[in-house]
């Protein structure tokens, strides 16, 4: 039995049309949840307009000629390029006018009307609409498959190459229309012609379940970022730096290398609140997290431990060097306090401890908390070294700087 006979062209028109309102619903849905991803808005719009198009070219003989012809053509060419929109918005990439692919409408929309009322050719039209829709396709491909966007868009790579496979099934039906014989009547156009249509179903799902997809990868990875993220300063918070210190210390422990911890904790930090109010307490925080953050290797990490704690777990550091660093900080955090921490002087106290003979990051951390606060009991706005490392290291110095400034505070 032939092909033809038994793909019916009117049913598969049908079921593009029913495929793509649902479609067009889903991302509706979606977009409507999901305000964050606001090209999803457009793809829905665009899954409605193919649905629409593939209508009006199932009721040929129904509706008048003129309303099944080019303006069906027209939406479902308006359909790819609204997808191509919303991909754009997803990831956030910036209208390259070249690339983007509107003008294809110009081109759809005269050849259309030629083939349709001065030499009236399915032939002609279905070639003019196949050669448009497969540039539009691949040129929605280039756009996602070109990399230079925003780091955290979602990876719609899998979205592309489905745009491609379409592509390419345009591309055979403009080939193959080149024996006239094959599209005398749309209705009875051929084995390709229907599955082109079938392949508009296949196209249809499969680009929005990946696109949705990416989205919920992405909805995922934000969340847990967030979850990983301090938001008043954007250092990572406990969790992350107990998290990766942990394999950070296991590796120091491993290789034998040094490693060091320091907990800062502001000094007095009741009293901003409480003179200044809570948002220059809070402008204090952001203030003092960049100071950190700015003055740290790219390996070593800085977390906002708890309420004014801050945490520094620095891999490949030895002792000695830690101390520097926290006197660099207590240097830095009082001078420039008055422009970093909201126009107010501030400073903090400082705990240094280096790895020993620790089995566990928590115990680390603990002595480095324990020097924070022998520095805090020593009159704050100073440098303390743990004691284990004041008896294991006869070089190491404490608690020597910012002396003059802790006796004004503690006087204060
Ligand atoms: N503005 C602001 N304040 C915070 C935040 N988290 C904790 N705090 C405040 O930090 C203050 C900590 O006070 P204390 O623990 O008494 O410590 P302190 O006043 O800094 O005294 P010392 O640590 O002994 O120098 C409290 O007033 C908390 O309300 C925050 O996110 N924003």
């Amino acid at each position: 039995m032939h092909l033809t006979a038994e793909l019916d062209i009117r049913t598969l028109l049908f079921l593009v049309t029913l495929v793509g309102l649902l479609m067009a619903l889903t991302m509706a849905v979606f977009a409507r949840r999901f305000p964050h991803y606001p090209g999803a808005g457009w793809v829905a719009a665009a899954d409605a307009c193919i649905a629409l198009g593939a209508y009006l070219i199932a009721m040929r003989g129904e509706f008048p000629d003129w309303l099944t012809t080019l303006p069906a053509s027209a939406l479902t060419l308006l359909g790819l390029l609204l997808n191509y929109e919303g991909l754009r918005r997803l990831l956030q990439e910036r209208n390259a006018w070249f690339w983007s692919p509107h003008w294809l409408l110009l081109l759809l929309l005269p050849g259309s009307w030629y083939y349709t009322y001065v030499d009236p050719s399915v032939h002609g039209r279905v070639v003019v609409f196949s050669g448009v829709g497969c540039l539009a396709a691949l040129l929605t491909t280039y756009m996602v498959l070109v990399p230079q966007r925003a780091a955290d868009a979602p990876n719609l790579r899998p979205v592309a190459w489905v745009f491609a496979g379409f592509a390419l099934m345009l591309l055979l039906r403009v080939f193959h229309t080149q024996d006239p014989r094959q599209v005398d009547d749309f209705m009875y156009a051929g084995a390709l012609n229907a599955a082109v249509l079938a392949s508009y179903i296949v196209f249809l799902i499969l680009k929005d379940v990946g696109l949705l997809q990416a989205c919920v990868r992405q909805l995922i990875a934000d969340v847990e970022r967030q979850a990983r993220t301090d938001p008043l300063t954007r250092l990572m918070n406990r969790r992350a730096v107990m998290e990766q210190g942990e394999r950070a210390f296991h590796r120091a422990v491993s290789g034998q290398a040094p490693m060091a911890a320091i907990m800062v904790d502001l000094d007095h930090f009741k009293r901003v609140n409480d003179e200044h109010g809570h948002q220059t307490g809070d402008a204090v925080l952001q203030g003092v997290a960049r100071i950190l953050q700015g003055s740290v290797r790219p390996g070593d990490l800085c977390a906002r431990f708890g309420g004014e704690e801050f945490l520094l777990v620095l891999p490949e550091t030895a002792l000695a060097e830690a101390e520097q660093l926290a006197e660099r900080l207590r240097l830095k955090v009082e001078q420039s306090s008055p422009e970093h921490c909201g126009g107010i002087a501030c400073t903090a106290s400082f705990g240094v401890a280096a790895l020993a003979d620790e089995t566990r990051l928590e115990e680390l951390i603990s002595r480095a908390d324990q020097a924070m606060y022998e520095a805090k009991h020593a009159g704050r706005n100073r440098v303390e070294v743990s004691q284990v490392d004041m008896r294991s290291s006869s070089s190491a110095a404490s608690g020597s700087a910012g002396a003059a400034a802790a006796q004004r505070l503690g006087a204060e």
